[in-house]
Parts: structure tokens; C-alpha cells; sequence
């Protein structure tokens, strides 16, 4: 059952189209990532999902719920991560739990809830004086005091270090287990591929892909790379007529050919029909990394011609 449906969203600030198009719809019980690069409209499109911006166009539901019109029921259902600035430097952590529960009319108990978290050693400590991850857990904990269905989190792991980003991703994959819904806005591949059973790539306004992280590795032109270094150079001509081959380079006496299973398998034809030994052979598994890369990579041609055609 889907939980939060968007369908054709548009938004521009001041004539400038941000959100162009987007439909993406969010099932019950899952962690739903939105990927972009900078820019790409993503903090835009959840919060018009939030109902703390108003689309120019398109439709967008959660529960059912129109999160502009039904603002109050909305913020019931679904727990949105606050920005710092939205919490005073002087209030303790235990001041914060006990006031945003006060918010709502069937709040969690912040005890277990603090404890769950973590915090339960910081609760007289000023926000202020919490280090990035704890304050992280606060924010996570404050979207979830009210109970909600569903919470939005955006780049959450932002800014931590790399021990403190494996514990929010535990936690994440804890408050899912609890029946939770995770909308979650994130640059981190790593953290999409590891915690995301579905991920939207949003680039320029649009949804340039939506599948699962190993579908869209999947679907990356060159989801298998094969290197090594030829005993005798190859023939460009045998190169570029491998099947699938979907680019190729030379560095240092060494090549880099990717491509699908069947370039692989081809690459290794060739060098035994050309008697060629491939010293320091190894075949990898693209990632969501290269992935992304291959679905977005018209940004950067677009950037380059833009770039040429102001010169
Ligand atoms: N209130 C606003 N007024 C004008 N422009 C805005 C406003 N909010 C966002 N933008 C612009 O809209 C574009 C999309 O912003 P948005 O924050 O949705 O992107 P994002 O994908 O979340 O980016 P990032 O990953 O950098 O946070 C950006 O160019 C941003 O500068």
C-alpha cells in the first residue's frame, strides 16, 4: 500500500523550474531514498511531500492526505526532521523531547525513546553542547516523538564522521523495523545502496531513474568493469567492436574496459585468439556510485555545452 503518492509535481522560485515533473509513490514499511546531485530539487520535493511548500502544479498525497490543505492531520502521520537553527541553542535535551511531545496528541514516551537513541547520558545537556551525532539522534528522536507512520529524513549523515554515520544507519534500519515508513534525501551512495529498498535519482527537476539500488547498478551502461595489463597492445579496431562495451581506457599500460558479462566474456576470447596474457586480471561489479554517475552524466555534457556555447 503506498503511503505517500506524488504524481507530476512542478515548482519554480521565481520562474526558474526546480521540480519538473516528478511522480514517485512510497510503500508502507519502506526506506524510499531520494538521490541528486546539488541542486537536483530534492529537499524541494520533500518538502512539498511535508506541506511546508505549496507545488504549482501536480498532486501530492500522504495517507491519503493533501499535506497543504490537511496540514495538522498530516504532521500526525508523518515526523519531519527539523533544521538546527529551528532548535534554541539553550534548551537541554530532555526540555526538547518533553516539548515537541507536547505537540502531539498521542506522543511516544521520549524515555525509551531517548534511550533508544542513545541519549539518555545527555539529557541535561544544552543542545548546543552536543556533538553532530548526538545531535543527529535528537533530531531523529524529535521526528519520531509523535508517533508518526512515516518520517522524512534529509542528509541526515551529513557531517559525520564515518562511525557516527554507520549508527544513524542502524538506527534507521531500527526505526523501519518498528513499522516505521523512511523517506530519506541523502548525497551518500554508500548509505542509499546499504539502507534504501527503493531509490529515486533526481536530476534537474526530474526523475531520471526509480528502482531498486541493484537495478539501477543494473541498468548503468558499464555494470561490469574488467582491467588488466596486456602482455601486447590490442587493436583499437577489436576493442570497439566488443559487444556492449560502454567505454574503455588506457592508463599506464593498463586497460579499463566496461561493459556488461558479455564484454567480459568477449575481452577474454579475443586475448586468447590474439595469444595476449592479461597480467593482474580482475573483474568488479560496478556500484550505485558508477550508477549514478552513468544516469546523471548528461548534467555534466549539458554544463560543458552550456559552458561552450557562453565562451
Ligand atoms: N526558497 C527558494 N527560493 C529560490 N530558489 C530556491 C529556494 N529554495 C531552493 N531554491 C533553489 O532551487 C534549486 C533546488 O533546490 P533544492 O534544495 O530543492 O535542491 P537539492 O536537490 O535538495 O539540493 P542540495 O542537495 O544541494 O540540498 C536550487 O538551485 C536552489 O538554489
Amino acid at each position: 500500500m503506498s503511503v505517500i503518492e506524488v504524481t507530476d509535481l512542478r515548482k519554480s522560485y521565481g520562474g526558474r523550474t526546480v521540480v519538473d515533473g516528478v511522480s514517485f509513490t512510497v510503500d508502507e514499511g519502506e526506506i524510499f531514498g531520494i538521490l541528486g546531485p546539488n541542486g537536483a530539487g530534492k529537499t524541494t520535493t520533500v518538502e512539498c511531500v511535508e506541506g511546508l511548500r505549496v507545488p504549482d502544479a501536480g498532486r501530492v498525497r500522504v495517507t491519503g492526505l493533501d499535506p497543504v490543505a490537511d496540514h495538522q492531520a498530516t504532521r500526525r502521520v508523518l515526523g519531519a526532521q527539523l533544521q538546527e537553527s529551528e532548535l534554541q541553542a539553550r534548551l537541554t535535551v530532555r526540555e526538547a523531547l518533553e516539548l515537541y511531545a507536547a505537540f502531539y496528541p498521542r506522543p511516544l514516551d521520549w524515555r525509551p525513546l531517548a534511550e533508544r537513541l542513545g541519549l539518555t547520558d545527555r539529557l541535561t545537556t544544552r543542545f548546543a553542547k552536543l556533538s553532530g551525532g548526538q545531535k543527529q539522534r535528537l533530531f531523529i528522536a524529535l521526528a519520531l516523538i509523535g508517533n508518526p507512520r512515516i518520517v522524512v529524513l534529509d542528509e541526515l549523515t551529513t557531517g559525520l564522521d564515518p562511525r557516527a554515520r554507520r549508527d544513524t544507519w542502524e538506527l534507521i534500519e531500527d526505526i523501519r523495523a518498528n513499522g516505521v515508513t523512511v523517506l530519506l534525501v541523502t548525497h551518500f551512495m554508500e548509505e542509499a545502496q546499504r539502507l534504501c529498498d527503493r531509490i529515486a535519482v533526481i536530476d534537474k527537476g526530474r526523475v531520471a531513474a526509480l528502482d531498486t539500488p541493484s537495478g539501477l547498478i543494473r541498468r548503468s551502461a558499464g555494470a561490469t568493469v574488467i582491467s588488466f595489463t596486456p602482455s601486447a597492445p590490442l587493436d583499437e579496431g577489436d576493442l570497439i567492436a566488443l559487444p556492449a562495451l560502454a567505454s574503455a581506457e588506457h592508463k599506464d599500460g593498463r586497460l579499463t574496459l566496461s561493459g556488461t558479462d558479455e564484454t567480459v566474456n568477449a575481452v577474454i576470447t579475443l586475448l586468447a585468439r590474439r595469444h595476449i596474457t592479461a597480467h593482474q586480471l580482475r573483474v568488479t561489479d560496478a556500484t550505485l556510485d558508477d550508477a549514478f554517475l552513468d544516469l546523471t552524466k548528461t548534467d555534466t555534457a549539458d554544463t560543458a555545452d552550456t559552458k561552450e556555447a557562453a565562451a
